[in-house]
């Protein structure tokens, strides 16, 4: 039988304290239990991708605050085993075994690490554990990090070919305005497209823990409707959410896959992959990416940007300047350079392989 993959993210809003906005035990027993019946399902496989390392740290340590980032790197380096232990105390009389997976966006970025997180991810299910996920705060250092898990939930969808991704917050959804801000404010049951008017509706965070509000949400269902995945957008705090959403009864909001989609590899290639360089190609080369889904060849480059080496993550410019195209560049900057500056080995080049081949290309427009 084949089963369908969950990943569930718990923000930190849906497991903290309002009023002191610490971790709380009775927020995390409550998580636990929406997730037992979907564990004890053989239909279901699931990821719990978990916030709260900062606020359970807080606690330990007797902060009101965590502002700065090596504050909240400390607080989330204390706070992580205890948010850990509890779960695996909770899980224990559901007889279920938990793994802790910490990740960074560069761990994403890089190809073979990527793969290797799902060849864990993959033998962990397999085993019947369920693996519980966090950014790994501590040696996240601005450029590399995530900031909010929604993002980190969806590129792990991604990762492991998810069906569904379900954040739980400390709303019921997606409201045409911030309701904490517009009281009056409805929420909106299905989106069929992400677009602009969508992307506007997003407010600020609405508690103290909370990082991203609805922004990062909406990305993280765009990266994933993009990638075959559907998203559910829920209120934590609604009894048995999880497998009445699964049952398919209307709470939330629900984004709706896209029907061509990106496999998981062009997916990746997209959103996971940090590009470090950029091929500016002429119209025809333009052309063959986009309307007839040809590779990248040499003759059609004209500039090149960056320092890379062959295997590296490139971007496409079109003659207008848009980056039409992501992908994986067969030569490094330097040689490209070299065949640019003397044009005339250009009738010489047949043979080579294909600039950007066509299957590590993944279109951006
Ligand atoms: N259009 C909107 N619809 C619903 N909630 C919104 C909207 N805009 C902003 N928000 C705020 O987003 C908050 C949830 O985001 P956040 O606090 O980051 O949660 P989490 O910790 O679960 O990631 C809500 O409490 C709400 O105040
Ligand atoms: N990694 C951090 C979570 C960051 C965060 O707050 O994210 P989110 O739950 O999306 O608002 C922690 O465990 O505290």
């Amino acid at each position: 039988m084949q089963r369908l993959r969950i990943v569930v993210k718990v923000g930190s809003s849906s497991l903290t304290d309002p009023t002191t906005g610490l971790l709380s035990s009775q927020k995390v027993h409550g998580i636990v239990e929406r997730l037992a019946p979907v564990l004890k399902d053989p239909a279901y496989e699931v990821i719990l991708v978990s916030s709260g390392a900062i606020a359970a740290g807080r606690g330990r340590l007797g902060w009101r605050s965590a502002r700065t980032v090596p504050e909240k790197q400390a607080a989330s380096a204390v706070g992580q085993s205890l948010l850990i232990d509890l779960y695996q105390r909770e899980f224990m009389s559901l007889n279920r075994v938990v793994a802790q997976i910490l990740l960074t966006r560069s761990d994403m970025e890089n190809r073979r690490r990527f793969v290797n997180i799902r060849n864990t991810l993959e033998t962990l299910l397999e085993a019947g554990v369920l693996p519980i996920v966090n950014e790994n705060d501590t040696v996240a250092v601005n450029e590399i990090r995530f900031g909010d898990n929604d993002s980190l939930a969806a590129l792990v969808a991604i990762l492991i070919c998810a069906q569904h991704l379900i954040l739980l917050t400390d709303i019921d959804g997606l409201y045409t305005e911030d309701p904490r801000v517009v009281p009056d404010a409805k929420r909106i049951e299905e989106v069929e497209k992400i677009d602009s008017s969508i992307r506007e509706l997003a407010g600020g965070v609405g508690s103290s823990v909370g990082t991203g509000g609805m922004h990062t949400k909406i990305r993280a269902a765009e990266m994933a409707i993009h990638s075959g995945i559907e998203v559910v957008i829920a209120a934590a705090s609604e009894p048995n959410v999880l497998m009445r959403l699964l049952r398919g009864e209307r709470l939330g909001t629900r984004f709706l896959p896209e029907k061509s989609h990106w496999n998981a590899r062009k997916s990746w290639l997209v959103h996971g992959s940090r590009s470090v360089g950029r091929l500016y190609i002429d119209a025809g080369a333009a052309r063959a990416v986009r309307t007839t889904g040809g590779s990248l060849l040499l003759p059609g480059i004209e500039r090149v940007e960056g320092r890379f080496d062959e295997g590296a993550i490139v971007e496409l410019i079109d003659p207008e300047g848009r980056a039409i195209a992501k992908g994986i560049v067969s030569f490094s900057a330097r040689d490209l350079e070299y065949f640019i500056k003397n044009k005339s080995l250009k009738g010489q080049l047949h043979g080579l392989p294909e600039v950007v081949h066509r299957n590590d290309l993944a279109l951006l427009l």
